[in-house]
């Protein structure tokens, strides 16, 4: 497990010993197994303290959730001969990304097939059983599960992931003779997501006039990374969260979610669906784009709902900058103090460790 303050845990589940590294169980005895795949984590044993019974409550209570949904806007226009639908398409994405924060995209240019070899892929890894995902010598230590920071139900996520850095899918030496498809997918999938990234990125770059400075447009194989989510099914709580509301931490995230659905984002104070689309691919605003903007472009709250019925997957690719890249407003007077995106993680990092939560751009106010 990859764990901030956790001990050594032995637990049995499913006639198995599992040993890791964990938060200590406080009484098993009187925890209700709720997961019930050996490849499932132990979310309930471990973290007990949060999930027992007299902790049902509602995290996200007697909440309404908004009717609209987030811009569906057309990419082949941007391929088309048409210079009139070329523009209108431009304007959809920046106007989506200022009002909206988040907006999906139909004509994307990456295949179905490889989003679907994909996903085949995806689920499995997450079959294989838990004890050994959890190594730490396992695809170069990069599954995260839970939320070991979390001292209550309101900031534990009921899900885990794998979150592989882009650079390391090309390198074998990463990937045992075992993953070798798993690898060449997601090496495919990297590509195309990274490629449909720049070219969105550009658009917004380009739409406040940036002229070849103060963007870090060099996004980093080492930073950006793609990560595979899964969402067991819940049957502790049907209100539990299988992602925490946050914001993202890069320049802007592309996401491929399954039909299940259970995203949802933050649109004038009320929580919106964004409704599964089997042509459409998401794409939010992160905070460093917010930064750079200068407050133009949103980076929105979202979360996901734990489903208790079915297992729930998503695929996201994360634009992030190299470390050293200096975030400066593209605007003056700026909002924000300049930072590097490594100074941002490591202040994300550290607040997440302190406060079980992330604060964001907000710690970067001038
Ligand atoms: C506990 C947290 C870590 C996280 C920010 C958060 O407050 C809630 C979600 C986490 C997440 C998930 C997706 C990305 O990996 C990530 C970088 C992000 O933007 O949101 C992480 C955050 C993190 O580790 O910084
Ligand atoms: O799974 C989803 O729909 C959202 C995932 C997400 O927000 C993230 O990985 O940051
Ligand atoms: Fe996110």
């Amino acid at each position: 497990m990859h764990a901030y303050g956790c001990g050594l845990v032995q637990i049995k589940k499913n006639r198995h010993l599992f040993t890791f590294f964990g938060q200590l169980p406080q009484s098993y005895a009187a925890v209700q197994l709720v997961s019930s795949h050996e490849s499932d984590p132990p979310f309930t044993e471990c973290f007990s303290a949060i999930f027992s019974e007299s902790r049902k409550i509602q995290n996200h209570e007697d909440e309404g959730l908004g009717e609209s949904e987030p811009p569906l806007i057309d990419l082949g226009n941007l391929r088309g001969k048409n210079e009139k639908e070329r523009q209108a398409c431009i304007e959809a994405i920046t106007k989506a990304s200022l009002q909206w924060g988040f907006f999906q995209v139909v004509n994307h240019g990456i295949s179905h097939e490889l989003l679907a070899q994909m996903r085949r892929e995806q689920k499995k890894i997450f079959e294989i059983p838990f004890e050994k995902k959890v190594n730490s010598r396992f695809l170069n230590d990069c599954y995260r599960w839970g939320t070991p920071t979390a001292t209550s139900l309101e900031q534990f996520s009921w899900s885990e992931a794998f979150q592989f850095p882009i650079g390391n899918i090309s390198e074998e030496d990463c990937f045992s003779r075992e993953f070798s498809s798993l690898r060449e997918v997601m090496e495919k999938l990297a590509n195309a997501m990274s490629e449909l990234a720049g070219i969105l990125a550009k658009i917004l770059a380009e739409n406040l006039g940036y002229r070849g400075h103060n963007f870090p447009e060099n996004s980093s194989k080492n930073t950006c990374f793609l990560r595979l989510n899964h969402y067991p099914k819940c049957t502790f709580s049907p209100k539990t969260f299988g992602l925490t509301p946050h914001t993202d931490s890069d320049f802007l995230t592309i996401l491929h979610q399954d039909e299940v659905g259970g995203l949802h984002m933050m649109k004038d104070f009320k929580w919106v669906a964004v409704k599964p689309n089997p042509n459409a691919l998401i794409v939010n605003i992160g905070d460093l784009f917010q930064g750079w903007s200068n407050d133009i472009y949103k980076s929105v709250i979202h979360k996901v709902v734990a489903n208790e019925n079915v297992d729930r997957y998503s695929i996201a690719y994360f634009l992030c900058p190299s470390y050293e890249s200096m975030i400066g407003s593209c605007k003056e007077p700026s909002v924000y103090k300049n930072f590097t995106f490594g100074e941002y993680r490591n202040q994300v990092e550290i607040d997440v460790k302190e406060n079980g939560q992330k604060v964001g751009l907000s710690r970067f106010l001038r």
